[in-house]
């Protein structure tokens, strides 16, 4: 089968014409309708990209209103395809009144394949161009967003990373495990005017006591037996850039007393020195442990909780992001497939919905995880359940008194279908039954981008 971006939809309702055309356009997918019901039909299965049509269609074939009506419907189901409207030979005025409607172009009767298929290819041409323009323009989105969300909640944390990235304020993350800590103080950090110097992460938890004090600080040689050469910190290396400190909440008491000087003073010492380095350094630190119950228990000094958390970001778990489970596992399917060269890889439906009915206990990662499994995992072009490993989800799941939150039900309707369609407004107002215009509407009402 030819590729998605090559269909071709012919709209006539002369069963001999429409042969004749399917013949002297084999060089492209096409798939055909005879008229309105059908032709939209089409449009929402192959997304053509180009699509000729006759303006005279049943069941009035001998004039122009229903040709005119599914000119209309095109362009608001599928703005991106490129409509050429066959007239007939002195038609002129409904020529310029489809143009003036969103036809792309407009080719006046008799049949002259020669000719058509010229009109046909440019339109293919222009259709690739602007697809090609989206994609880049995408791209750069993700690149410099890295961030992906729809969530309202989200979206007001990563606002508020915006705004104090500015600044030289400690910001504290806290979150579950995988909800994207790492990679919202990575993004703080690309945000603010440190972005062209280090970005030093450490793990807390991930190495050993012994050792941390060591790697925080740096040593001296002969510090300790096995310090065979002088060796800066983390927090050394950072200087000028962003330290990132994982899991706070796993720091010894002793090295706490020393973070806490160094964020008062900013110098260090290495380990067996005697030098004052000053290090000019912006903090960043995150934890998934409770940090208040920590201190109550004696386990975390409460002075250095003020220190590092001048500004409190608490990020919200993946089972309660709207809509961003599926949006991101179809981020991530593109990513692995492409890494694997399986160009076109998608979820099936069912796929989707256990997905967005699955909890996420290891949120981001999990799904991250999960999505590489499956796009190894899958025979075909799709993913399916078995692939996932996940439970197939439940048919009418809950129910809500829908008088009473009407709003809040529409606006998670809209903000699951955007995720679930990967933003396609045209797909997104199809699934929920409104138009483009509704959709817009809806979105704007909402506050949703
Ligand atoms: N919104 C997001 N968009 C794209 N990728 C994400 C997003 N959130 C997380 N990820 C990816 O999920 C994985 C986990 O994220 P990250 O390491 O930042 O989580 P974390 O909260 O720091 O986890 P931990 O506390 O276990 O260290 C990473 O591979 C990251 O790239």
């Amino acid at each position: 089968m030819a590729d998605k971006g090559r269909t071709l939809l012919i709209v006539e309702d002369d069963p001999a014409l429409q042969k004749q055309m399917r013949w002297s356009f084999d060089d492209y997918e096409v798939v055909l309708a005879s008229d309105r019901e059908s032709a939209l039909a089409q449009i929402r299965r192959h997304e053509p990209a180009v699509i000729t049509m006759d303006l005279g269609l049943p069941p009035a074939p001998d004039d122009v209103t229903e040709g005119m009506a599914l000119l209309g419907d095109i362009v608001a189901l599928a703005p991106q395809s490129k409509v050429i409207v066959l007239t007939g030979q002195n038609d002129r005025a409904n020529a310029l009144r489809a143009i003036g409607m969103g036809a792309y172009d407009f080719y006046a009767k008799p049949f002259e394949p020669e000719l058509l298929s010229l009109l046909i290819e440019r339109a293919f041409r222009l259709h690739d161009l602007q697809m090609e323009n989206a994609r880049l323009a995408n791209q750069t989105l993700g690149a410099e967003g890295r961030f992906i969300t729809r969530d309202a909640n989200m979206l007001r944390v990563l606002r508020t990373i915006e705004k104090v990235s500015a600044t030289r304020a400690t910001v504290l993350l806290l979150g579950e495990s995988g909800t994207g800590k790492e990679v919202l103080a990575k993004t703080l950090h690309d945000r603010s005017e440190r972005a062209g110097e280090r970005f030093v992460a450490i793990n807390c938890a991930a190495i050993p006591d012994n050792l941390l004090e060591s790697e925080l600080f740096g040593y001296e040689k002969g510090a300790f037996t096995g310090a065979t050469k002088q060796t800066p910190g983390k927090i050394e290396v950072a200087h000028k850039g962003t330290l990132f400190l994982d899991e706070i909440g796993d720091l010894p008491g002793p090295l706490q007393a020393k973070l806490l000087r160094f964020l008062q003073e900013r110098v260090i010492e290495r380990l067996g020195g005697r030098e004052e380095i000053p290090i000019d350094v912006r903090v960043v630190c995150a934890t998934h442990q409770n940090l208040q119950n920590l201190i109550a228990e004696g386990r975390f000094r409460e002075d250095l909780y003020y220190r590092l958390a001048e500004i409190v970001v608490t990020i919200p778990p993946l089972r309660e992001r709207e809509g961003d489970a599926a949006l991101l596992a179809h981020s991530f399917v593109k990513r692995f497939a492409s890494e694997q060269g399986r160009s076109s890889m998608s979820l099936s439906r069912e796929a989707v919905a256990a997905i967005e009915a699955h909890k996420w206990p290891g949120n981001v990662r999990e799904l991250e995880n999960c999505i590489k499994r499956a796009t190894i995992m899958a025979d075909g072009s799709q993913i399916m359940v078995p692939d996932l490993g996940l439970k197939p989800a439940e048919e009418n799941a809950g129910f809500f008194n829908l008088r009473q939150i009407r709003e809040e039900a529409e606006r998670k309707a809209v903000v699951s279908v955007l995720a679930r369609v990967d933003g396609n407004m045209v797909k997104a107002a199809e699934l929920l039954g409104v138009s483009r215009p509704t959709l817009y509407d809806l979105m704007n009402r909402f506050g949703l981008r």
